[in-house]
């Protein structure tokens, strides 16, 4: 079964004139790296949020790692998201905590003893090239940084899924290199990633699975797919440009679909940042205040307190799933973090070095370990409902 798994799902916000999301299926395996584009308005963010479970599901039905998101109550949901790690654009950091503690802090809330935070913290500083900057608050960071923290603080419990709702939406085309090594790398371990994004550029280097929405109907969904819209271009041009996409040797796609050897998505995006291309519909210089998402988002004392919650939140059952993810019990043997190249804001011309090879716990088991072909056919039966 699909790690993520969504079924005739639509949402209706009670102010909405149309629904954000409409009558969308949509399957993602374990391991998968997702983008999701699509213009604004279109419910890439509403699609995460539901995921993220900030939402509910008007009608449908949505599974995630096993979870039927429509029988988890709220006291369950501080639970349920420990499988998760989410980095939103504006960061979400806490500005009266150091970056040591702003990560620290997301294990505290979930009760890891403190002998293990002290030697997670400093492996995920590590692994998204903070190791230095422990005690520096929010504002002594750059922009690409503090999106680093917030990546680090979303992955030092080494959640199953990522979600990321425009990760790169306030950073330069550098910059915005940097996290995206960091993601793949987070994605090369066996994490799977789901992230909106607006930025072509990426897109189109990476060549990750692309599902575009449009008016909360799913249009295209792709493999190995391009930023360009489905709605720009007729159905036999989408085609043939997804031909194009797609248009890498055999040997080399299963490469890079195990996970084996440099990331060439990355290799590509760095190639295409340093020779000066920028995204047509990047909205990469963007002001935050233009550019925010998560519709209403989690204000930052909204996000302290729900988390502050989780520290007397008392796991209402030892049913498998929780077992699976019970991040407490975990023995920071098992961490075993990739290793991504230093800050990037002054990134070499060349590829980046691979990064290290995951350790046993996060990787693929066998049966998992193929990337399921994405089904192609919601789009084709989401079109008709265009
Ligand atoms: N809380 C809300 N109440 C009412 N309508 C909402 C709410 N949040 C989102 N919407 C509407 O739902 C639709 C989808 O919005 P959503 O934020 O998911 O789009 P998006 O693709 O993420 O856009 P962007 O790229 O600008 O972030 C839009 O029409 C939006 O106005």
């Amino acid at each position: 079964m699909a790690l993520i798994s969504l079924d005739k799902v639509s949402k209706i916000y009670p102010k909405g004139t149309r629904p954000a999301l409409d009558n969308i299926s949509l399957d993602i395996e374990r391991g998968d790296f997702v983008f999701l584009v699509g213009a604004s308005g279109s419910g890439k963010t509403t699609l995460l949020s539901l995921l993220l479970r900030e939402e509910e599901a008007t009608s449908g039905e949505i599974r995630v790692a096993g979870n039927d998101l429509r029988r988890i109550t709220n006291r369950q949901v501080p639970q349920y998201r420990r499988s998760l790690g989410f980095v939103f654009q504006d960061y979400k950091l806490l500005n009266n905590k150091t970056v040591w503690e702003n990560v620290a802090f997301a294990l505290e809330v979930i009760g890891t003893r403190r002998s293990t935070i002290k030697s997670l913290v400093p492996k995920v500083l590590d692994t998204v090239g903070l190791t230095g900057k422990e005690k520096n608050y929010p504002h002594e960071l750059s922009g690409g940084e503090q999106q680093r923290v917030a990546i680090a603080r979303a992955y030092v419990n080494h959640p199953q899924i990522l979600l990321a709702d425009e990760p790169t939406g306030n950073l330069d085309p550098t910059t915005s290199l940097g996290i995206m090594e960091v993601l793949d790398s987070i994605n090369r371990t066996g994490t799977t990633v789901v992230m909106a994004t607006h930025n072509e550029e990426i897109v189109n280097s990476m060549r990750k699975r692309v599902v575009e929405l449009h008016n909360g109907k799913i249009v295209r969904d792709e493999a190995h797919g391009s930023y360009d819209s489905a709605l720009f271009f007729p159905d036999a041009e989408v085609e043939a440009r997804s031909d194009k996409a797609n248009h890498i040797t055999v040997p080399t796609r299963a490469a890079i679909d195990m996970g084996e050897g440099p990331s060439e998505g990355i290799a590509r995006l760095a190639n295409s940042v340093h020779s000066g291309r920028t995204g047509r519909y990047g909205e990469t210089f963007a002001p935050i205040e233009d550019t925010l998402t998560w519709g209403k988002g989690l204000p930052l004392d909204e996000q302290a307190a729900a988390m502050e919650q989780t520290q007397a939140f008392d796991p209402l059952k030892d049913t498998a799933d929780d077992a699976a993810v019970s991040s407490n019990e975990r023995d920071d043997s098992r961490f075993a973090p990739p290793r991504v190249p230093e800050t990037q804001e002054a990134a070499p011309l060349a590829p980046p070095a691979p990064p290290a090879p995951p350790a046993p716990p996060a990787q693929r088991s066998t049966a998992e370990a193929t990337p399921a072909p994405s089904d192609t056919s919601t789009a084709d039966a989401d079109k008709k409902g265009e």
